[in-house]
Order: C-alpha cells, then structure tokens, then sequence
C-alpha cells in the first residue's frame, strides 16, 4: 500500500515560521484536496512531501520508510511533483519535454519517447495533436497541461500537484480534476492536489486539508471542511451554496 505522511511538520525559511505541526495523510486511491488562502503555506508543504523541502521538525513518511531516507533515484520514481510555477520549457517539442517524465526511470531519447505512458498521458491530458509543437510557443494553460502530462509520464504512485487547474478553462479544469480521480479510483494512486477553487475542492476530493498560517485549521470530508462558518473565517467571506457545493459570494464586511 502507498502512503505519504507528513508527521508533526515544521519548517522555518530565514526568519520565517512556514509551517507549524502540520500532520497530513494520503494514501493510494484517495485524492485529498489541500487548500486556504494566500500565503498559507500549501506549496510549501508540497515541497516538504516531495522531498525538495526539509523540515526542522518533524518526519514525512514514504509507506513505513523515512523519506529523508530514501535515495533522490528512487523518491523521483516514487513521488511526481507538479510545481506552481510554469517555467517556460527550452525549444523543444511537447512530445520530448513530457518524455523529461520519464527521466525518473533513467530513460531518455527515443526509448523515453516511446515509452507507452508518454502517448497516453499525452492523450489523458489532450495534448496528443499538440505533440509535435514547440512547447515554448504554447499558451499559459496548455504550458500547465504539459507540466501535468510530463509529471503522469513519471508513472509513480503518488501525485502532488500545486494549483494544476489555476490556468485552466472550465472543460480543461473538469478534465484535469477527473483525470486525478481516475488515477485515485483505477490506478490506486494516492494524490494530493492544491486548489484555489472551493467547487472543485468539494466536488473532486474526498478529503480536504484547510491550511492557514502555516497551520492545519481543520481537515475531513468536504462537506466538513466546507462550512460556511470556517470558510468565513479563514477566507473572509461568504458563501452561496449551488446544490452541495459552496461558491464564494462576497467578502465580508
Ligand atoms: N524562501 C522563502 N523565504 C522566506 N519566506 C518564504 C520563502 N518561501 C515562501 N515563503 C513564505 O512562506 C509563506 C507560505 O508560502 P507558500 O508559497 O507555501 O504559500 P501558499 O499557501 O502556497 O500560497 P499561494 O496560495 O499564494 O500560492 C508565504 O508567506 C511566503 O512568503
């Protein structure tokens, strides 16, 4: 069975507290949502999951083994990390910087290229017609959907993606948050997804983790999570329910 723990985190950057006692859980076939505001510290708990991060206090658990001590060869073909930011790729085509994926496996020319996961992320994340296009010529969402299709060409068991649906046009958005659900629910991934988007949140993830400060305000099912009373608080505003789900409405006064 996979998992990822973070176990008791803390982290300081400079003279910064970033994150203070943050417990968090996945495990393969569940997609946990990781949100709160601005500043919350949600990207930098994904660095601290992935390994790129080092907490000061603290453990983050791969299965039974500690990660900090688990060789970086074997955390890559294990981990597949999405960062927030989009760097714009050198000029090649989309096709070779979603092989780079495949890298994890010590794979790279025409063996990585072939590779059968390369076609069918490419597919999965509907950038198969754009393959042979220069990826630095691609807008800022299809840019985002090659760091998604390069990060499910790695193959690994667990998912961590930062704000994968922040660029993204609503079919694109729905695609991305299926896509992630399917390789929960079929694949036996263990997924881990930051979002700005509460609907999605709610719709899309079985658990939910509410960051703010640095801090775990509260974590559980959506619908929990969710309520109109801790979405006031931490976000500062209010919310209109459309079925199950909450939309942010105005701010508060
Ligand atoms: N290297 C650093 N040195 C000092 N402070 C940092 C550093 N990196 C991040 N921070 C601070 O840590 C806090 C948390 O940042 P982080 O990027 O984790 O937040 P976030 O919840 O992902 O925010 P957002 O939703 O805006 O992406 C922020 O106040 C940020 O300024």
């Amino acid at each position: 069975m996979n998992s990822l723990t973070a176990l008791d985190v803390s982290l300081s950057l400079g003279e910064r507290q970033i994150l203070r006692s943050v417990t968090l859980s996945v495990q393969d076939g569940a997609v946990v949502g990781l949100i709160g505001p601005n500043g919350a510290g949600k990207s930098s708990l994904l660095r601290v999951l992935a390994g790129l991060l080092a907490p000061d206090m603290g453990r983050v658990m791969l299965g039974e083994d500690s990660l900090a001590s688990i060789p970086p060869s074997r955390r890559a073909r294990q981990i597949a990390f999405m960062p927030q930011e989009n760097v714009r790729p050198p000029p090649m085509s989309v096709r070779h910087v979603a092989a780079l994926g495949r890298l994890a496996h010590g794979e790279s020319g025409t063996v990585a290229l072939k590779h059968p996961q390369v076609a069918e992320a490419l597919q999965k994340t509907g950038l198969t017609e754009s393959a042979d296009r220069a990826a630095h010529r691609l807008s800022g969402g299809e840019l985002a959907r090659l760091a998604l299709c390069r990060m499910l060409c790695v193959d690994a068991p667990i998912l961590l993606a930062d704000e994968p649906v922040a660029a993204l046009d609503p079919a694109h958005a729905l695609m991305v948050m299926n896509l992630f659900r399917q390789a929960a629910y079929q694949d036996g991934k263990a997924v881990v997804v930051v979002l700005h988007d509460l609907g999605l949140a709610a719709r899309f993830c079985d658990k939910l983790v509410l960051m703010q400060n640095g801090a775990v305000r509260a974590h559980g099912l959506p619908e929990q999570v969710l309520s109109e009373t801790l979405v006031r608080s931490v976000y500062h505003v209010t919310t209109q329910r459309i079925g199950m789900i909450p939309v942010p409405w105005e701010l508060c006064p």
